[in-house]
């Protein structure tokens, strides 16, 4: 009988640092062959997007979580990797920010179509040191993630004070008093040892840590995410004075926003994040000879979408270069 594929479980709330996390790993020098599961909230998958070009298998699982609605295809993902004609080493599972790992764990460690061929090798929580006690506070998806986690990433201490951080880790040592390891990181930059096969995951104390059931709900009510795709190319002035806008409005509502721009005379795509009020945007991956499309996605409670279609609209230019 083959030995069982070690999972790490990637989970942390939105825009916390997962995907830079899972980059990271992915194109260090390493002779694992890795697997990717890749979960989106949205219907369109960003994430995939913005994964450097590796030669992983990537499994991308879009419009729901795997910890609820998209559970069973969590499931096929898990067999499709164990079909893949080629050894996987390791599988990555990247949960959506909003996902509770606990019943992804229940599903590796428990289903019968899944336990024998995985073994669960450790939950890796990222927090945003800035954001952390707003998102627990604010958020039961954030503490469940901290909750749950064997390896905690401080992940952007470059945007805190020591005392800032340290606030921050007393916190997550309060709600996880088992946590076997904080690690304060910049861009979610660790070494694989602190990261992968570290063997410590104990199911007896993860169980009675958890001490809840799986039938508790999830998430919070009313969070939900819209996905835009439009051609043409987008002006850039106009799209940060209406986003800077339009969160100086909504800040409250709209907790992420990611997504890829396709900008005239630019061979690459423009990558946006917008995680609370700190707007980002840098060049990525060329568009080579890809449709080129700018996507959007945006997640928050109760929001607005007619307001957001119209606004996103503005910003797009559509007589194609
Ligand atoms: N300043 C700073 N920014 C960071 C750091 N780590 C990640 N980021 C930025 O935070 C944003 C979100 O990072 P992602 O890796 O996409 O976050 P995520 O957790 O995958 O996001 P979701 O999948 O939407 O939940 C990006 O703009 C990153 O470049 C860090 O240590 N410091």
């Amino acid at each position: 009988m083959k030995k069982p594929i070690p999972v790490t479980i990637i989970t942390g709330f939105l825009g916390s640092g997962k995907t830079t996390l899972l980059n990271h790993i992915l194109t260090q020098q390493h002779s694992r062959k890795i697997a990717v599961v890749q979960n989106e909230f949205g219907e369109i998958g960003i994430d995939g997007e913005l994964i450097e070009n590796t030669e992983e298998d990537i499994f991308e699982l879009n419009n729901g979580c795997i910890c609820c609605s998209v559970q069973s295809d969590l499931v096929r993902a898990l067999e499709n990797v164990k079909r893949l004609n080629k050894p996987v080493d390791h599988l990555l599972i990247e949960t959506t920010g909003l996902a509770d790992p606990h019943p992804v764990a229940q599903t590796v460690l428990r289903h019968p179509l899944v336990k024998t061929n995985y073994m669960l090798d450790g939950i890796i929580s990222i927090a945003d040191a800035k954001h952390l006690l707003s998102d627990i506070e604010e958020h039961r998806e954030a503490r469940h993630q901290i909750k749950s986690a064997n390896v905690v990433l401080l992940n952007k201490t470059d945007l805190v004070s020591p005392e800032e951080l340290e606030r921050a880790e007393q916190k997550i040592k309060a709600i996880n008093p088992i946590v076997h390891s904080i690690y304060h990181t910049q861009y979610s930059r660790l070494s694989l040892e602190a990261l992968l096969d570290l063997k410590i995951f104990d199911l007896t104390d993860w169980e009675v840590s958890q001490n809840r059931s799986l039938k508790e709900p999830h998430h919070s009510e009313g969070i939900t995410s819209l996905s835009l795709k439009y051609s043409g190319y987008v002006d850039l002035e106009r799209l940060y004075a209406w986003l800077s806008r339009m969160l100086h409005h909504q800040k409250h509502k709209i907790f992420r926003i990611k997504g890829v721009a396709n900008l005239k005379d630019r061979d690459k795509r423009y990558v946006f994040q917008v995680v609370h009020d700190i707007i980002q945007g840098e060049f990525g991956k060329e568009w080579s000879d890809q449709e080129r499309t700018n996507q959007f996605v945006f997640i928050g409670k109760n929001i607005n979408k007619k307001m957001l279609r119209d606004g996103f609209k503005t910003c797009i230019e559509t007589n194609t270069p």
